[in-house]
Order: structure tokens, then sequence, then C-alpha cells
């Protein structure tokens, strides 16, 4: 077992499976303030880097949290100040780098020494912004000074919510002030019925071997299921169970019945195959092995990866192969196929049945990783490595840097890099091949897209 395999092993732990995107919480505050050790209360565990020294630069930056079931993630926007000049400047930065990138925005003050300048500066930005703010009042110890915490009524932002990072005070009235705060969490997507068999796409241009892998597959089954909608009383879908497993073989009606129907092949086609995708969760995409790959065949895996499905490829009719033609296909996938590297592969035979039951596992391993998520410590501990190891080339005197990164969504992973300028596509397929490399997604298509800061111009009126 290489090395790289026993990362993978040891992550595949740490990913969680079909979680929900989490709403950030943005920790805005002075230095010393006591953000650090306020994240660190709030994760219920020493993990953010606590110094006595102001403005300590922190690699990671953003964190998973969890309060009353409720998920999300705490950014400190502490580390973040590069090109600041000046306490003030380099707050305010942080205090619009927090609103554009935050749903919440906690507001740390030290209560014992009371609203500063820079404090009511901050405010100003923070109150423009319209984003909801909660103010926590911090190094309130003991009741004796419970009233420092009162006088930050005058900052005008609502209660101060008096809490000691340290002791741990109040902490949990902070954090149900934060989660009233977060928007109302989103349903989570559903795809056909809850729990229900997982949906499976058999695509493939014409006579590459659907019906015949179908029947394969469905042996004497014949479970064939209406219409979940009920707006046709054609059935359209079986169940196929397989591996231990109910599957749902999504449009079989349409596969079954093309030979029936020769007219207008390509466009029936074509449109058959997007509505069996938008059906599915995950498709398998079946080309015959023993010719050269066409078109249609690129085509249909691109479509798949466009609607961001899990992806098997089925290499069909690999018992007409020799061992030419298999030179041939390895050397035509890889220079045709290369937006699907990702893909699991599989090569078999609807006719012998040859390593048809290898279909199962990839699915299943495409289905997983289609709905996983990268914990987001784990997420920003690679980026600053990346970011450190292999910065983005210097364009017109600037380098534009990956502030933070968060998993916005899953099936499939889509992942928001916050900038401080224009990432290169060239420097974006190399986040993403690394992505890869490092957390696998086999089988599922990544979406990864930026978040630019612009740089504030001249200064504010
Ligand atoms: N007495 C008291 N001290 C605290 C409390 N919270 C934090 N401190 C102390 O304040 C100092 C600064 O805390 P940090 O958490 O590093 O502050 P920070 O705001 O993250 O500071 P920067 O890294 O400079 O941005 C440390 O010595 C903490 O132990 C508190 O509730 N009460
Ligand atoms: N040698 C060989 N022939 C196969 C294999 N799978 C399918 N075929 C043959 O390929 C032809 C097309 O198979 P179908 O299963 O009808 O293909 P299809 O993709 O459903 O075709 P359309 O209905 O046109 O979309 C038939 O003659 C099958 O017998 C295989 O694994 N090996």
């Amino acid at each position: 077992m290489t090395h790289a395999d026993m990362i993978g092993d040891d992550l595949r732990d740490d990913l969680e499976r079909d979680a929900a995107p989490s709403p950030v919480v943005a920790v805005v505050g002075r230095p010393n303030v006591g953000k650090s050790t306020l994240v660190n209360r709030i994760l219920g565990r020493r993990e953010a880097v606590v110094e006595d020294v102001p403005g300590v630069t922190r690699d990671r930056v953003a964190y998973d949290a969890e309060w009353r079931g409720r998920r999300f993630t705490v950014v400190d926007t502490g580390g973040w100040l590069p090109d600041a000049v000046g306490l003030a400047a380099a707050i305010a930065e942080q205090a619009r780098l927090a609103v554009e990138l935050a749903e919440v925005v906690l507001f740390v003050v030290d209560a014992t020494v009371g609203a500063t300048d820079v404090d009511e500066a901050v405010v100003e930005i923070l109150r423009r912004s319209g984003k909801p703010i909660v103010l926590a009042a911090n190094k309130v110890d003991d009741i004796g000074a419970e009233s420092d915490a009162t006088a930050l009524w005058s900052l005008g932002i609502g209660e101060p919510m008096a809490v000691s990072a340290l002791h741990g005070r109040a902490s949990g009235d902070l954090l149900d002030a934060v989660l009233s705060a977060l928007p109302e969490p989103a349903p989570p997507e559903t795809f056909g019925e809850a729990g229900g068999p997982r949906r499976v796409a058999l695509i493939g241009r014409p006579n590459v071997g659907k019906s015949s892998l179908l029947n394969k597959l469905a042996g004497e089954q014949r479970a064939v299921v209406d219409d979940v909608a009920g707006t046709t009383r054609d059935p359209v879908d079986e169940l196929i169970d397989l591996g231990g497993k109910t599957w749902r073989f999504v449009d079989t009606a349409g596969i079954r019945r093309r030979h029936r129907e020769n007219q207008g092949a390509d466009f029936y086609a074509t449109l058959r195959t997007q509505s069996a995708l938008d059906r599915s969760e995950v498709a398998v995409v079946l080309v015959d092995a023993s010719e050269s790959l066409a078109e249609q065949d690129l085509r249909i895996v691109s479509t798949v990866i466009e609607s961001g499905r899990a992806l098997v490829l089925a290499f069909n009719k690999w018992d007409l192969l020799d061992e030419e033609r298999r030179f041939y296909l390895d050397r035509e996938i890889d220079r045709q196929l290369h937006n699907a590297r990702w893909a699991p592969r599989v090569n078999i035979s609807a006719r012998t049945g040859r390593h048809v039951e290898k279909l199962v596992p990839a699915i299943e391993t495409a289905l997983e990783n289609w709905g996983s998520r990268v914990p987001t410590a784990r997420l920003n501990t690679f980026f600053s490595e990346l970011v450190s190891a292999h910065p983005h080339p210097v364009r017109g005197g600037k380098q534009p840097r990956v502030l933070f990164a968060t998993q916005a969504g899953v099936r499939p992973p889509k992942f928001v890099l916050f900038t401080s300028g224009f990432l290169e596509p060239g420097y974006r397929r190399f986040i993403e091949r690394r992505l890869r490399e490092e957390f696998g997604f086999e089988g599922t298509p990544i979406e990864v897209s930026m978040k630019i800061r612009e740089k504030r111009g001249g200064k504010k009126k």
C-alpha cells in the first residue's frame, strides 16, 4: 500500500456523507480581545491557536462547529491582514471581509477595555452591510464585570452578550444568539423518496448494449415501477436487486422500447438521456469497447459531468476485444476521455456476463464520493499548504491568494474559494487536480468556484 493510499483510507473515515451545506459565522475583533479563545470555546476543543501576542497570524482559519444539532462554519478572520497598514485599517479590512463571506458576524469586544474608536469604526462597516451581528462582550469573568458589558449598549448594535471565553461563562447563551441569527436551514435536497432505492441511469449511444445489460442485470426480475408523478400510465423505472440492495433503474422503458421506434433516433436518444439524467443520481455510461470511441460517446459523458451526476464508465462487448484493440482503446481513453479520468471504469460483457458484478461496487463508490464533505479545517490546512508550496504566479505585480475555502455543497461536492484576486484558469485546474489527489472523489464531478474580494479603492466619505 502506498503512502497516498493510506492517506486516502484515513480520510475516508473523516469525510462525512451527504451533509447539508453549513452557513459561515465570521469572528471579528481587535487583536487580543479573545477571538481565538472564543473560537476554541465554540468548537469545544483547543484547536485554534491562542497566543498572548496580539495579531498572531494563523494558518488555519476555518472550522466546523455544531450547536444544538445545527452545523455552521466558524471563520476566524484574525489571521488575514497581509497588506493592511496600521491597526485601524487592518481591522476595517477584516470586517469588510467578514461581511462579504459570512452569513452572521460575531463581533468580539474586550469589555474590560470598553468600546474603542477602532470598535466604532468596525460597527460602521458591519451595520452598513445589513448582516446579522452578534455582539460578544468578552472577558466578563465574574458578576462584578457585568457592568462593563452593559456599557457596550452604546455601540448601538443591540444587546452585548456578556461572556468569558476563558472560563466558558455564558458561552451557551452566546451560541444560542448565533444560532437564532443564522438563516433558516435549506431543506435537504432529495432525489425521489427519501431513503428509497438509489437511482441509476443506464445510458449510451444506440447499439452499445443497454438493453442487453439491463436484461442481464434484471435476470428474472421484472419489478416495474410506475411513474411517481403519475403523468403517464407508462411504467418507466425498474427496481432491480443487485449486491444485496435494491436499485432503481430510471427510464428502463425507454431502453426497452427503443427497438420499436427507429425514426429520429438521435434526437430522441439525446432527449431521453437528458431526462434519465435529470431523474438519476448516478449514470452508468455504456460504451462499445469493440469500436472506436465516437463523438456521441464523448458528448454523453460531458452531459453527465455538466449535469453534476456521479459517473461510472462501462466498456461493453469486452468479449469481442483482441489485444490490439485493447491497446488502441487505452490510447483513445487517454486522449479523449481526460475530462472523466476520475470515473471508475469497468470492462464488461453483457453477453457473457463477464465482470458485470463489478458494476455495483463502482456505482457505490461513485455515489459515496458524490455525497462526501471535506471537514472545513482539513480543507483549509490543505489550501494553506498548497498556496505556500505553489503560490499563484505574480501577474502585473499582483499575486492573488486563496484566503479561505469552504465546501458549499454536496451531490456533487462544490467548493467556494474566497480569493484576493482573479485566479487564472490554469491555476484553478491545478487546484482541482490537487483536490482530487488529496481527497479522492473517484466517480464524482467536483465544482470549484471563486468569490473574489474586490480591493476597495478610494476612501469612503
Ligand atoms: N480574563 C480573560 N482573559 C481572556 C478571555 N478570553 C481571552 N483571554 C485572554 O486574552 C488573550 C488574547 O486571547 P486570544 O484569544 O489570543 O485573542 P485574539 O483576539 O484571538 O487575538 P489575536 O490573535 O491578536 O487576534 C489571551 O491571553 C487569552 O487568554 C476571557 O474571557 N477572560
Ligand atoms: N459480442 C457482444 N455483443 C453484445 C454485447 N452486448 C450487446 N451486444 C449486442 O449488441 C447489439 C446491441 O445491443 P442492445 O442491447 O440492443 O443495445 P442498446 O444499447 O440497447 O441499443 P439501442 O436499443 O439501439 O439503444 C445486440 O446485437 C447485442 O446482442 C456484448 O457484451 N458482447
